[in-house]
């Protein structure tokens, strides 16, 4: 946004000596990274089915200012009732494939044969309003993600079993058989990825969702809220 050469570009000519300018470009670009980089993100992975949209839900109706949805880029087709641009930037294999490859997406992933990603504005237009942005994102989105500056918190949530997570999407009624099976084959690796110890910060088991509710609530506030300062007990 503020380079070296847009500065320059607007001052005088006799002050247009690089070297003077140097500290000026710096401390603007250092403001800028500042006031774009706002709070941590927050990744929320698991199964299909395992009910990572469910508890988003209820967050973001809980605390509607102080999160955003970041909006995921995907190939395929909208299912009932999802809006372009609010559900997901619904996208060409084409327009997806260039747009990775100007660099404009954090992570993405092929899932059951459509593309998936979150690109680097989604992000930034959560944390320009100052919420806490958070991520619904498929494991290889997860080791992209831990590549990146973000410093992302990792939640995997876990259905109580795969024959539970079969009822759930059977109930969802979302996924012809074919795609109900390439989910529950997918879901048993990912399991095995989301047990493994330090892939996550935590792992929650959405047996009672209430429960699995408050352990995503609890484990937010104790890790996101801002601690307040200590008062100096050596200054009484
Ligand atoms: N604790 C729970 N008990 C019973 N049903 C649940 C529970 N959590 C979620 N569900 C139901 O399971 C189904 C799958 O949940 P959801 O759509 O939230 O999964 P998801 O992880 O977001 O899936 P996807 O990745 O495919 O979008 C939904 O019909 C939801 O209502």
């Amino acid at each position: 946004m503020f380079d070296g050469l847009s500065i320059t570009a607007v001052l005088p000519k006799s002050y247009l000596s690089l070297w003077r300018y140097l500290p000026i470009t710096y401390f603007f670009k250092a403001f800028v990274t500042m006031v774009q980089k706002g709070p941590r993100p927050l990744v929320l992975c698991g199964p299909s089915g395992s009910g990572k949209s469910t508890l988003l839900k209820r967050l973001l109706k809980e605390f509607p200012d102080k999160f955003g949805f970041s909006v995921s880029h995907t190939t395929r087709g909208p299912r009932p009732g999802e809006k372009d641009g609010v559900h997901y930037h619904f996208t060409t294999k084409d327009d997806m494939v260039a747009a990775i490859e100007k660099g404009e997406f954090i992570e993405t992933a092929t899932f059951s044969g459509n593309m998936y990603g979150t690109s680097k504005r989604a992000v930034e237009d959560v944390r320009c309003t100052g919420k806490i942005c958070i991520l619904d994102i498929e494991i290889e989105g997860v080791k992209q993600i831990k590549r990146t500056d973000l410093d992302p918190l990792l939640v995997f949530v876990m259905p109580p079993s795969i024959g539970e997570l079969e009822r759930r999407l059977r109930g969802r009624n979302t996924e012809d058989e074919d795609a109900l099976k390439k989910r529950l084959d997918t879901a048993s690796r990912e399991i095995l990825y989301g047990q493994e110890p330090d892939n996550f910060h935590i792992v929650i088991v959405n047996d009672k969702l209430s429960k699995a509710y408050s352990e995503l609530r609890d484990f937010i506030s104790q890790n996101m809220v801002e601690k307040k300062s200590e008062p100096d007990a050596t200054q009484e």
